[in-house]
């Protein structure tokens, strides 16, 4: 087919059983790699079986960071002596509850269907699943089925679910994951976390923030174990100044709670017992495609697919089958994601137009090479962790000569007017041979809107010696720039 032909069908009625894409899921991946795709002038249609909107705005991103935001602003104002004088009440968790809500939209997806609507990308309702090569059989929530063919590709979006561990009395015990998380209505009295990555630890914050009694259970030595060491220390330092328990080298053997009214008891690798009204496993995710006929065109059921740069699914006959967002693994990130989205709705442009060799070298067009060179991330916790790139010891393990830089964000002077007796701390590892950076890392209030000058550096491999030139405002705290790459020079 010419791309005129696609052109021509973009204007796939809900009634079209044939489109050029059709994406499973309508998280903020599906959605974007269906708008991409048709702004390449393609027809696409996305499949959804809950809201339009996906994991990312209803239980995810949106609603925990909106449970955050209240405990940050309060923080940063009471580190500002004249400001402190002004705050001195508590949060309204009411008023933090409802305000998550609406950034919710009260879990309706009206919103995102008119985004959709927008962009003339198709929405069929309903749980999709692959049916052989190019085909997806729908159940709609009627219980009729319907079978789509795709001209091009089909993209699986289905994104992830909290992985629960198998331990004795965990259903009755009916724990919390990151959806009851993010949308209880409630703050309960007592709340056990389990997991010390990044689910475990923001929504540890936000808990002790609006009231609950924290215990966090931390199998390992510290928090958020995929960042620089100094990330989790700092962040675990200052919940156990808000009045969490931050408990390390625990996990949790089995559970009980005897009926719904009860509270929950925890017996604990270390012999002991622990009693909550809720726990929390945030013990990490798995892919949603267990029950989605990958087995109909080879694949393996229930697990992440493995994808090239392109974000097409290795080893699949024809090359039609993509996977983008957690679906492959690569990055759980929205952001990183919607990359890959753009990434692989470029791919499936050029290849329906049969364009004859893609860009597919590093950082070309179409390779998602950001995913294995400069993934950002930031943790909304207080105080904030922001990195991107590698760690000292991620590099190392990768075999390359880095020197690690570090610095206490506190003899910045835009740090120190930024909030009294600032507490933070930066990192950056500098590839020797190359004189470039390879990962940076801010811990400490209002660093996140700091991280994208780092990805810059990172994703554009930006010579040290150029870095030099990029001048820092004074007094901003991104002289942390200007510090970091005096102590490298000497
Ligand atoms: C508590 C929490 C907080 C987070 N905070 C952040 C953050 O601050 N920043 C960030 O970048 N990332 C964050 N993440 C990660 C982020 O939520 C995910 O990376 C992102 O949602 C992935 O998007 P996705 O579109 O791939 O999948 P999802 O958002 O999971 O969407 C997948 C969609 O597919 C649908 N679906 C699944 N199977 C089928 C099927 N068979 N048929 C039809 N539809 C189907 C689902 O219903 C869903 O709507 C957070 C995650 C959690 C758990
Ligand atoms: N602000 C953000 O960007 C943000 C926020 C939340 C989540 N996310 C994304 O969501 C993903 C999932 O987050 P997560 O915190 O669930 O996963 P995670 O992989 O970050 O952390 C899970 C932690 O649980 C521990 N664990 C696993 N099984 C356990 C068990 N049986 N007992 C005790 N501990 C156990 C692991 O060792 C790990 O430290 C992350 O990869 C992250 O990218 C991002």
């Amino acid at each position: 087919m010419t791309r005129s032909e696609a052109t021509a069908s973009t204007t796939g009625t809900p009634e079209a059983d044939e489109y050029d894409v059709i994406v499973i899921g309508a998280g903020p991946v599906g959605e974007n790699v269906a708008e991409r795709a048709h702004a390449n002038g393609l027809s696409a249609v996305v499949v959804e079986t809950e809201l339009v909107g996906g994991e990312c705005s209803y239980w995810a991103c949106m609603p925990s960071k909106a449970l955050l935001r209240p405990m940050a602003a309060l923080a940063d104002a009471r580190r500002v002596e004249g400001a402190s004088q002004a705050v001195r009440g508590s949060l309204d968790a009411d008023a933090v509850l409802a305000r998550r809500t609406a950034f919710t939209s009260d879990w309706q997806d009206g919103g995102q269907v008119d985004w959709l609507d927008s962009v003339a990308v198709d929405l069929r309702r309903g749980r999709a699943r692959l049916d052989g090569p190019r085909r997806v059989k729908i159940e709609a929530p009627d219980g009729s089925t319907h079978t789509l063919t795709a001209r091009h590709a089909v993209a699986v979006c289905t994104g992830s679910r909290a992985a629960l561990p198998d331990l004795p009395g965990i259903e009755e015990a009916r724990p919390w994951t990151s959806r009851e998380a993010t949308a209880s209505k409630e703050v309960p009295g007592r709340l056990a976390v389990v997991g010390g990555g990044v689910v475990g630890a923001e929504m540890a914050v936000a808990w002790r923030a609006l009231g609950a009694e924290v215990t966090m259970l931390v199998r390992g030595e510290r928090l958020l174990p995929r960042m620089e060491p100094f990330a989790g220390e700092l962040v675990a330092e200052a919940l156990t100044e808000a009045g969490a328990e931050v408990r390390t080298g625990v996990s949790v053997e089995s559970l009980r709670r005897p009926s719904t009214d009860r509270p929950v008891t925890l017996a604990l690798s270390d012999g002991g017992q622990l009693e909550a009204d809720e726990v929390l496993f945030a013990t990490g995710r798995r892919p949603r495609t267990e029950d989605l006929g990958l087995e109909t065109v080879g694949c393996e059921p229930g697990s992440w697919l493995t994808v090239d740069d392109t974000c097409r699914v290795k080893d699949v006959h024809g090359g039609w089958l993509y996977a983008v967002g957690d679906a492959n693994g690569r990055a759980l990130l929205t952001h990183q994601g919607k990359y890959q989205a753009r990434i692989a709705g470029a791919a499936i442009g050029a290849r329906a137009a049969g364009v004859p060799l893609l860009e597919t070298d590093r950082w070309g067009a179409h390779a998602a090479t950001a995913d294995h060179e400069a993934v950002p991330q930031v943790v909304f916790t207080d105080p904030e962790a922001a990195s991107v790139g590698l760690t000292a010891e991620d590099a190392e393990r990768r075999g390359l000569r880095v020197r690690a830089v570090d610095l206490e964000m506190g003899e910045v002077a835009g740090a120190a007017l930024y909030a009294d007796g600032y507490r933070g701390r930066a990192r950056m590892v500098v590839d020797l041979d190359r004189e470039v950076l390879v990962g940076v890392t801010f811990v400490g209030p209002g660093v996140s809107e700091l991280l994208h000058s780092a990805t810059v550096a990172v994703a554009g491999e930006v010579p040290v010696e150029r870095l030099w030139h990029a001048v820092p405002s004074y007094p901003t705290i991104s002289e942390v720039w200007l510090r970091l790459l005096e102590t490298y020079r000497g």
